[in-house]
């Protein structure tokens, strides 16, 4: 497939940001494809070469690019010239296509690129290892520039730089395939289901185009390819646990550690963390561990790995664990704050999906699986049926050092990927004032002054429109950071600048600089007001009028396991809002 079809297709995507006419855009693209090259463009139109979960990154640093940009415009005097092109533009791949443009084309020469090349060239460029890995990088690049024409120059190099950002949310790929290759958008959830038990979009997209609807709705579990999370919703009260949930159900600690999804299969160990990204390095000693504990061939399992206080046997706070992040320090870490896997579900045993089994039947089946020890348990359960039962296992659970409380029905599959309301989460601090922390992605910042000069000192955080794929403006805050968070917040957000504001960002702020919509933190706050300047859930109240929050204030949890479209929601926001003023009301009779 020649590349020009993908880099005119990039450009119609890059002029807007309108979800139907991206969608357009991308079934017309799908219809022109082969079967055997959609994997790929549907990587590529993520800006990805393969599944996240497979790590494979490309790493290319601008001053190599520009090396290769130089080398390939065969003038001497292009590095500078592309240099001052980038000033202006704030885009290198921009840059490129305008130094290329000038370049004497040497028409008879060049050899039509295709997106098998680009892409087999991207994956090598990836895998580079070893020694000149530069050199050899730059010659791969230069030989795709030469043979580029400037548009597809651009694009070649916004790929290779991560800077292609189209604004095409995984659904939107999802609706355009249905689209395209079975003519109904509604076939979108059984690509949907495809897609959580696969977490590999690519491969959905390959399925469908190959074999349509039925190879999608024969698609299976795979050991070692992660499956997408089921999430919980959250609940105030028993009293609303109990509506929702009805007679009897089960009742789980909700322990504040990282979630791990372990895949098994011998001695062999796999773990994703929630967002899938492949954690094995961080925990050698699960992958030492664990294995003695499994009666079972192939499992998949879920679990909370949490640090803990050996001497009392207490569960210590979640950032315990984050000094497993730091490089060379993993050793150190495991032999100083310990932990414990406590597992709570299992999705895949011996063959076989549990997806569908019950809550209670999978529950079981866990028990048989793992045998407990000193290290691997089983998160403490009790059957609840009453206020009064939920509020004295919730009391347990806090004082044992949790969070709260998971609340599950007792007769519900495993959903993958969703957020549904078979589980439930309590949480102590959900029931005083606004109390519910939320998670907000940090999109801008403004710069500190006096003990925090040359650092951020404020940041501008958003929450996330699921309908639109937009991180909206909610409050700016500079509260609750000590002085290592704000070191550690520059070192993460310094590296996510960009120069223009990300299309995906809906903020009428001046911040002193922008970040590409990534990292998500955690705050509380007093309450939730109206806003004319922020944009959270803007018109859902009253007309030209967004969502802020009051006082807040960052509560120390940097959430390096979520991505941006995990954040707090617009609907969760108005919830939440909603909720505040009943209580007010509430009070007010009283
Ligand atoms: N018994 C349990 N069952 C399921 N999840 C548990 C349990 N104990 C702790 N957890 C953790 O709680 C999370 C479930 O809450 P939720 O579905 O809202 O995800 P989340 O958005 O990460 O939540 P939060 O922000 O409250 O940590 C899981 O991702 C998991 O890490």
């Amino acid at each position: 497939m020649e590349f020009a079809i993908l880099a005119d297709a990039f450009s119609k995507m890059e002029s807007t940001t309108k979800r139907l006419e991206l969608t357009q855009h991308l079934v017309e693209l799908f219809e022109k494809t082969p079967q055997d090259v959609i994997s790929r463009i549907v990587y590529l139109l993520q800006g990805k070469l393969r599944p996240d979960f497979e790590g494979v990154e490309l790493g290319v640093a601008e001053r190599l690019a520009i090396r290769a940009i130089a080398k390939s415009a065969g003038s001497d005097s292009a590095e500078k010239k592309i240099e001052e092109e980038y000033r202006k533009s704030g885009d290198l791949g921009h840059a490129a296509s305008k130094i290329l443009e000038q370049k004497e084309q040497t028409t008879f020469m060049m050899q039509d690129i295709t997106v098998e090349r680009v892409y087999e060239n991207l994956l090598t460029i990836a895998k580079l290892e070893g020694s000149k890995t530069q050199d050899r990088k730059m010659k791969y690049i230069s030989g795709l520039l030469n043979d580029a024409n400037p548009n597809e120059a651009k694009f070649i190099l916004k790929i290779l730089l991560g800077t292609l950002r189209l604004g095409v949310a995984e659904n939107t790929v999802m609706d355009a395939l249905a689209i395209a290759f079975t003519g109904n958008k509604e076939n979108r959830k059984a690509l949907e289901h495809a897609y959580n038990v696969s977490s590999d979009l690519g491969k959905v997209a390959e399925t469908i185009a190959s074999k349509g609807l039925k190879g999608i709705e024969e698609f299976e579990i795979n050991l070692f390819n992660p499956i997408r999370p089921m999430l919980a919703d959250r609940v105030k009260s028993e009293e609303e646990a109990i509506e929702k949930l009805g007679n009897v159900f089960a009742a789980e600690y909700k322990l504040d550690g990282e979630r791990v999804q372990l895949h098994i299969e011998g001695e062999k160990v796999i773990l994703f963390s929630r967002s899938l990204e492949n954690i094995t390095s961080y925990y050698p000693d699960i992958v030492e561990k664990i294995p003695k504990t499994i009666q079972a061939q192939k499992v998949i399992l879920e679990a909370e790995a949490v640090a803990i206080n050996e001497n009392t046997g207490e569960f210590l706070p979640f950032q315990e664990l984050m000094h497993r992040r730091r490089k060379y320090q993993v050793e150190k870490a495991v032999s100083q704050y310990p932990i414990t896997v406590n597992f709570f579900d299992v999705l895949y045993y011996d063959g076989k999906s549990c997806l569908e089994l019950p809550y209670e039947e999978r529950r079981n089946l866990l028990e048989k699986i793992v045998k407990e020890d000193d290290y691997a348990k089983h998160i403490p359960m009790s059957m609840v049926k009453s206020q009064e039962d939920i509020e004295e296992f919730l009391e347990n659970s806090i004082n044992s050092g949790c969070e709260g409380v998971m609340l599950k029905m007792l007769d519900k599959p495993y959903q993958a990927g969703s957020r549904g309301s078979y589980w439930l989460k309590l949480k102590r601090e959900y029931r005083n004032e606004l109390g519910d922390s939320l998670d907000l992605v940090v999109i801008g910042a403004f710069f500190g002054k006096g003990r925090r000069t040359g650092k951020y000192g404020t940041l501008l955080l958003a929450s996330y429109d699921y309908d639109t794929d937009v991180f909206t403006s909610i409050c700016k805050v500079g509260t609750g950071f000590t002085d290592e968070d704000l070191d550690q917040l520059y070192q993460i957000l310094s590296n996510k600048v960009t120069i223009k504001k990300n299309p995906r960002i809906d903020s009428d702020m001046e911040a002193d600089v922008w970040f590409e919509p990534e990292l998500v933190i955690e705050v509380v706050a007093s309450e939730i007001t109206l806003s004319p300047i922020h944009k959270a859930a803007r018109n859902e109240i009253r007309k030209d009028t967004g969502l802020a929050l009051r006082f807040p204030k960052f509560t120390g949890k940097i959430r390096l396991e979520k991505d941006a479209e995990d954040a707090s929601t617009n609907e969760e926001v108005l919830t939440l809002f909603k909720g505040q003023k009943k209580v007010a009301h509430d009070k007010n009779l009283m």
